[in-house]
C-alpha cells in the first residue's frame, strides 16, 4: 500500500518534470534556475523519500553475484518473512528445513531505532543473454531489492542501518551455510535455462581428520598448516601473496586422497569444486571456470598425471614399475578417449596459469588440490613450491593408522591381536581402504576378534603373494640363462 502511494507520488512528480522539460523553451532562460529550485522543493514536499537499488549482478562484474544482494536477501528472509504475503521457499539441509524469502514484487517494512524503511523486490529483463539468469525466452532476468526511506534519514539509513543489514545478513549466511560439492558442466550447456558452469549438490561427506588414518605426527602437521592458512588473511596481504595454497596429494589408490580432501573441507567449512579437466575445452574455458568459483573453497583436480603426459610437455620422465606403467597406460587411454569425445585442449601452460596466473587472484581463501598416483611422472614446474606448497604422501597402512581404523570400525583401542597385526603391517603393504574393508563386520556374528583375524589372514595372504611373486622373478632370469645354455649346447 505504502509502496503504491509512493509510486503514485513519484509519477506525479515525474509528470511535473516532463511538463517543465517540454515547455522550457517557452520560459525565459533567467527563470529556469528558480523553477528547478522550486521543483526540487516541491519534490521534497511531495516525495520526501530516496530510493536505493541493490542489483543481484553488478554491471561491471556481471559474472559475480553481488555479496550485498545476498546479505540483504538473507537479512530480509530472517527478519521480515512473517510480514510478507507471498514467499519463495527453498528446502535446505537434506529436506529437513525450509528457508523462506520474499517473492518477486513483494514489499516489507523494517524498523530500526524508531526509523522505518521500506523494502521491495523486483526484476528487470534485458535482451542481452548471460550465463547466469536466463529466463528461457532469449533475455535475461535481473533481480534487485529497492530500499526506500525518508530523505531526512538518508545518512542514518545509508551508514548505520545498511551496515547492520549487511553484517546480520553475513552472519546468517555463516550460520546457515550449506556446503556444496560442485562439478563443471560442458560449455555447450553454459547458456540455457537453469544451466550454469558448475552444478552442485549439498556436500555431506562424513570424513574428518579424527577418522582419517595416518601417522599422527604427519596428521598434526597438516592440521596446523590448514588452520594457519585459514586465519592468515592479513599475513598473506602483508607479504603480497594472494590468499591461496596448493596441496599435492600423492600415493597409491585407496590410501585416502579423496577422504583427505573431504576432511579438509569439513575442517575449514569450505565448498569443493571437483574440476573434470577432460570436459574443459580450452584454456579460456578453464579461466572462466576459475572466475566462477567462490572464496572459501577447495578446487580439486584428480589424476593430474594423465593430463600432463598427454600435453607432451613433460620435462622429465622416470620409468615406473611394469605394473605402474600398465595402470598409467590404461588411465591415459581412458582420459584420451574422454578428452577426444569432449574435445579438450587444455595445455600445461593453461593449467599453470590457472594455479597462479593473474586470474587466479580473483576470490580468496582457496585451496587448490592436485591428486596423483604417480608423483614422479609430474612436470616439476607444476608441483614446485609456490604452486603446490605442501606435498603430502599418502601411503600404505602403518600400525598407527591401523589403530585409528580399529577405533573407527570396531571401537577398540587395544587387543591382544594388535601385536601380530603391527608385525604383519611392517612386513607387507596394504592400503587403508583394504584394511578398513577387512575390519568392517559383515554380519551380526562377526565381532572384534573375528574381524581382526580376518585382517590377519588377508595380511598373511598378501605377504605370501609378494613372496611367490619375488620367487618367480628370481627364478625367471635363471630359467632364461639355463634356456640360453641349452640352446648353445644343442
Ligand atoms: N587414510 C584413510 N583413513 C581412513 N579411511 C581411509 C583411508 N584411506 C582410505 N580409506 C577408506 O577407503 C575408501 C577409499 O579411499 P579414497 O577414495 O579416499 O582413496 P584414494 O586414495 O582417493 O583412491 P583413488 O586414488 O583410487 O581415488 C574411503 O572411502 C575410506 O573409507
Amino acid at each position: 500500500m505504502m509502496m503504491m502511494m509512493m509510486t503514485q507520488l513519484a509519477s506525479t512528480f515525474a509528470g511535473l518534470m516532463f511538463f517543465f522539460a517540454t515547455f522550457r523553451q517557452f520560459i525565459p532562460e533567467e527563470f529556469h534556475g528558480h523553477i528547478r529550485r522550486y521543483l526540487n522543493k516541491l519534490l521534497t514536499y511531495l516525495y520526501p523519500y530516496i530510493e536505493i537499488t541493490f542489483h543481484e549482478y553488478q554491471e561491471e562484474t556481471w559474472y559475480e553475484r553481488s555479496n550485498a544482494y545476498a546479505h540483504i536477501e538473507r537479512y530480509l528472509s530472517t527478519n521480515s518473512s512473517k510480514f510478507v504475503k507471498r514467499l519463495k521457499a527453498n528446502v535446505v539441509k537434506d529436506c529437513k528445513s525450509v528457508v523462506l524469502s520474499m517473492d518477486d514484487y513483494e514489499e516489507v517494512i523494517d524498523e530500526f531505532n524508531g526509523i522505518e524503511v521500506w523494502w521491495s523486490s523486483g526484476k528487470t529483463f534485458s535482451q542481452q543473454r548471460s550465463w547466469f539468469s536466463y529466463n528461457g525466452g532469449g533475455g535475461t532476468e535481473r533481480r534487485y531489492y529497492k530500499l526506500t526511506c525518508k530523505r531526512k534519514h538518508r545518512d542514518f539509513v545509508t551508514k548505520v542501518y545498511m551496515q547492520r543489514v549487511l553484517d546480520e545478513g553475513k552472519a546468517i549466511g555463516v550460520r546457515t551455510r550449506q556446503r556444496k560439492l560442485y562439478t563443471n558442466n560442458k560449455s555447450e550447456n553454459w547458456e540455457g535455462y537453469q544451466w550454469k558452469m558448475w552444478s552442485h549438490i549439498v556436500f555431506e561427506h562424513p570424513s574428518t581428520f579424527d577418522t582419517f588414518a595416518m601417522d599422527p605426527k604427519k596428521k598434526e602437521e597438516i592440521l596446523n598448516d590448514l588452520r594457519m592458512f585459514s586465519r592468515s588473511k592479513d599475513y598473506y596481504k602483508k607479504v603480497g601473496k594472494s590468499w591461496k595454497r596448493g596441496y599435492l596429494l600423492y600415493g597409491p589408490p585407496g590410501t585416502g586422497k579423496s577422504s583427505m580432501i573431504a576432511a579438509m573441507a569439513n575442517l575449514l567449512e569450505y565448498d569443493i569444486y571437483d574440476l573434470e579437466l577432460a570436459s574443459v575445452k580450452d584454456n579460456t574455458e578453464l579461466r572462466k571456470l576459475l572466475i566462477d568459483t567462490s572464496s572459501k573453497s577447495i578446487i580439486v583436480i584428480e589424476d593430474i598425471d594423465c593430463l600432463l603426459d598427454l600435453t607432451g610437455q613433460r620435462k622429465e620422465k622416470k620409468e615406473g614399475s611394469e605394473e605402474e606403467e600398465k595402470d598409467l597406460t590404461v588411465k591415459k587411454a581412458k582420459w584420451e578417449k574422454d578428452k577426444d569425445k569432449k574435445g579438450s585442449v587444455v595445455t600445461l601452460s593453461g593449467l599453470l596459469n590457472f594455479v597462479d596466473g593473474l586470474w587466479s587472484t580473483c576470490g580468496s581463501e582457496r585451496l587448490i588440490v592436485f591428486t596423483t598416483n604417480y608423483v614422479e611422472k609430474l612436470d616439476p614446474a607444476l608441483i614446485r613450491r609456490g604452486r603446490m606448497d605442501m606435498h603430502i604422501e599418502l601411503s600404505y597402512c602403518c600400525f598407527e593408522a591401523f589403530k585409528v581404523l580399529a577405533k573407527n570400525y570396531l571401537d577398540v583401542d587395544s587387543h591382544e591381536l594388535f601385536a601380530t597385526i603391527g608385525q604383519l603391517l611392517e612386513e607387507t603393504n596394504m592400503t587403508p581402504a583394504d584394511v578398513a574393508e577387512n575390519l568392517m563386520p559383515k554380519s551380526d556374528e562377526e565381532n572384534v576378534e573375528t574381524c581382526l583375524n580376518k585382517l590377519i589372514i588377508s595380511l598373511k595372504n598378501a605377504k605370501e603373494e609378494v613372496r611367490l611373486e619375488d620367487t618367480k622373478e628370481e627364478a625367471s632370469p635363471k630359467a632364461e640363462e639355463e634356456e640360453g645354455k641349452n640352446s648353445e649346447e644343442n
